[in-house]
């Protein structure tokens, strides 16, 4: 179903065959804005963080939940604007079921100017049983030359306190720290947030947990397709120099990010296309 969603912008709203879950959609960069379960007991509990001080101008891109980062992640790749244009962009609703949409971005004149490739993105989302949700993404090359790309989706998790929220998973893996700009090797049992958190990690496995012990929540995050996975918040001094987060809201999410990023750009060729999928579950804290 179509409807105005918040900043009186077009979104798609999902609702799960079993009334397990409903999702939001926002047309402008195929952002997905709500993933919100429903407990047997339990109130609706939105699990993705838009920022309250988000700005729902396009092109600007939406602050918080998970824009697309497309033809590059961050400063990987020939572009000068940071995560490329994908989440910028007013994708086309495709196909809309209940439970399930997909929204296409298409190269033009416009993407053209900034990446001189033919393309067509395909984004999907389907609501599947007992509030879980998965997402795709779809590149597929449309033209006679191969292109390369870096990509990622950039999930914003809402948490009770960032202090009190850690991500499981990534234990032994390198990653490139993007505040201290050097590669490093993760040895803790699970990322916690002291600090600034900014970390690439090259290669991670499926799925990684993020623990909310405020909320007594956890949410699996499992990914195909996409090698990499970004943990990111930025705490207090970088947060209160962006305009749409600002000094008070950083507590209020982790970013965990799948990703094809520092383990290298994928090449497609005339004709080949490539798919990343992400799944997502809640879950309690002890079931998991
Ligand atoms: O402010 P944005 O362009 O949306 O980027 C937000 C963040 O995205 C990723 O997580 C990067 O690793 C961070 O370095 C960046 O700060």
């Amino acid at each position: 179903m179509m409807q105005a969603g918040a900043g009186g912008l077009p979104t798609v709203v999902l609702r799960a065959a079993d009334g397990s879950a409903t999702a939001t959609v926002h047309q402008h960069g195929a952002t997905l804005t709500s993933w919100a379960v429903s407990g047997a007991e339990k109130e609706e509990e939105e699990l993705l963080f838009v920022s309250p001080l988000a700005v729902f101008a396009p092109p600007k891109a939406i602050r918080g939940g998970a824009p697309i980062c497309f033809p590059q992640f961050g400063s990987l790749g020939p572009l000068k604007a940071q995560h490329g244009f994908a989440r910028n962009m007013e994708w086309a609703v495709d196909e809309v079921a209940g439970d399930s949409c997909s929204l296409v971005l298409c190269s033009d004149a416009a993407t053209r100017a900034e990446w001189p490739h033919h393309f067509k993105l395909t984004m999907q989302v389907s609501l599947l049983p007992n509030g879980a949700l998965q997402q795709s993404l779809r590149v597929l090359n449309t033209g006679d030359s191969p292109f390369e790309f870096t990509t990622a989706l950039h999930t914003y998790f809402r948490v009770s306190d960032v202090s009190k929220a850690s991500v499981v998973g990534l234990k032994g893996l390198s990653y490139f720290d993007n505040a201290a700009g050097s590669l490093a090797t993760d040895d803790a049992d699970a990322v916690t947030f002291t600090g600034e958190v900014d970390r690439a990690y090259i290669g991670a496995p499926s799925p990684l947990k993020l623990v909310d012990l405020g909320r007594g929540a956890v949410v699996m995050v499992h990914k195909e397709g996409f090698q990499d996975a970004v943990v990111w918040n930025p705490w207090e001094a970088k947060a209160a120099g962006m305009a749409d987060l600002g000094p008070e809201h950083w507590r209020g999410f982790v970013c965990v990010e799948v990703a094809q990023a520092r383990s290298g750009a994928v090449t497609l060729a005339p004709g080949q296309d490539w798919e990343g999928r992400l799944r997502l579950e809640r879950d309690t804290l002890g079931e998991s």
